[in-house]
């Protein structure tokens, strides 16, 4: 079987196609849909019992009680103190550039404002930190401390007093940079469960696990279905799917770095899903030569493999105009421009989750240490959604002060508009105020 499809916008099936590869929704699978629900419902129930009983089922966690599921501060601190110099060296870096980004977002947009009008009616906005907020850090297939981090740190930024994380470790095995991650980046509370039953206990609490106003963070089909389904009793920040990486080349880029950025993300799950478009044929074939070169070495063959064969493809385009409107189309979870001039083509792509620009901005920077978050909108969701940041653990009140003065000019204005909506209460505190 070849290792990817290689299409052409000049071909006539291009259109169906491009259609096929497209083709994708984590929440059509009915019958994760039906665990889910089940899981949910029994977790609303049980508590507890039901989160010992999944994780038991499906992380071989035998658990005696919710106690020994809890991982203490003491042994965060005691995993950041264990992992090697260089270890913590990286995490404590990456945290630092993470911090340093999320803190511009604060003072960019996250702030309080108001202002007065002439006759001294006061007009604002209030922003305020969300109580307490849930992390989801995936472990079913990898560990990934480096989610702790992106979602910890905006979280903390925002002023959330209370984080509480949750991670499945299968068979029992902690990962210690995830625990060392969790000290750096100033977890409160963390258990080791995942799935949907974590989600669950998140939403609707247990007699262990604390009820939060927020859960953020990726997870796989199970946990995008839960956190789906118990918005609205909790909010959450988006429901993530599989990675994907879209790259856009003008040749210019050595094609093993090109061969290797595509791995990167195609490497995380099956169906994971990475995409190159260039103008130039012989470039796409030798990025194609590089892959099977490359591949065999990697230990993640077989995943990067899947998702290749079943969702990744190299698209030649007429030109980097049709390469850009592809990928507005597609408005990919990461968007690379591997291209001599990235700020010529910036401009005309309107939807990622990420933009990295010019052959060294690989995007595995983005994933661990160049600054913005990674938990990023998959799914064509880029269409209408931002990347995790500090907003998404803040929220805003409007404040209004009205003035005497300004009473007699807004009072006139509500009573004629709460007459003619016939609300005749709304008008009657508007005009007992009027002089
Ligand atoms: N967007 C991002 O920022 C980002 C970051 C890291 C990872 N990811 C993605 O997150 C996903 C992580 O998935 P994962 O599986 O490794 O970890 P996960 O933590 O999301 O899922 C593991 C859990 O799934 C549940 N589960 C597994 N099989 C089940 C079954 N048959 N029935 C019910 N529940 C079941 C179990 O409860 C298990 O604890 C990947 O797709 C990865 O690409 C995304
Ligand atoms: N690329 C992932 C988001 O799609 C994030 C990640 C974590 N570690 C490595 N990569
Ligand atoms: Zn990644």
């Amino acid at each position: 079987m070849t290792l990817i499809r290689q299409l052409s916008t000049v071909a006539a099936d291009f259109a169906a196609e491009f259609e096929r590869l497209r083709h994708w929704s984590a929440e059509t699978d009915a019958a994760i849909e039906g665990r889910v629900k089940d899981i949910l419902a029994d977790v609303q129930a049980r508590g507890d019992a039901a989160v010992l009983d999944y994780t038991a089922r499906f992380d071989r966690v035998n658990a005696p009680g919710m106690a020994t599921l809890e991982i203490t501060q003491a042994e965060l601190q005691a995993a950041l103190a264990a992992i090697t110099p260089a270890q913590r060296d990286a995490l404590q870096a990456a945290a630092k550039r993470v911090r340093a980004y999320h803190e511009r977002q604060l003072q960019a947009s996250g702030q309080s404002w108001s202002y007065r009008d002439e006759d001294g009616t006061l007009l604002g906005q209030k922003v305020t930190p969300l109580d307490r907020v849930g992390l989801y850090v995936p472990g079913g297939k990898a560990a990934y401390p480096s989610s702790v981090l992106m979602n910890a740190i905006p979280a903390h930024v925002a002023g959330v007093q209370d984080i509480i994380m949750v991670v499945p470790t299968p068979d029992g095995v902690r990962n210690p940079l995830v625990l060392a991650a969790a000290a750096v980046a100033g977890v409160h509370r963390a258990f080791t469960i995942g799935g949907a039953q974590a989600v669950a206990a998140l939403a609707y609490g247990t007699a262990t696990i604390p009820r939060v106003d927020k859960i953020t963070g990726p997870g796989n089909a199970y946990v995008a279905s839960a956190k789906k389904h118990v918005f609205g009793q909790v909010g959450i920040d988006m429901i993530a799917g599989p990675s994907e990486i879209l790259i856009i080349a003008d040749g210019t880029t050595p094609p093993d770095w090109v061969a290797m950025d595509l791995f990167s993300q195609a490497e995380h799950d099956e169906l994971a899903q990475s995409i190159l478009l260039s103008p130039d044929a012989a470039y796409l074939e030798a990025v194609r030569a590089s892959m099977e070169k490359l591949l065999p070495a990697l230990p993640r063959e077989a995943t990067i493999r899947a998702s290749l064969q079943g969702r990744g493809a190299l698209i030649h385009t007429r030109s980097m105009e049709e390469a850009c409107e592809i990928s507005n189309t597609i408005a990919p979870e990461h968007l690379e421009i591997s291209a001599a001039e990235p700020g010529r083509w910036e401009p005309l792509l309107r939807h990622a989750g990420a933009i990295f620009m010019g052959a060294y901005t690989s995007e595995s920077l983005g994933d661990y240490c160049a600054g913005p978050n990674h938990v990023l909108p998959t799914a064509s969701t880029a269409r209408f959604s931002s990347p995790l940041g500090v907003y998404d653990f803040q929220k805003r009140s409007s404040l209004i002060e009205v003035s005497a003065e300004g009473a007699q000019v807004l009072g006139r204005i509500a009573s004629e508009l709460a007459h003619g909506e016939g609300l005749q209460a709304h008008a009657r505190a508007a005009e007992l105020r009027l002089r």
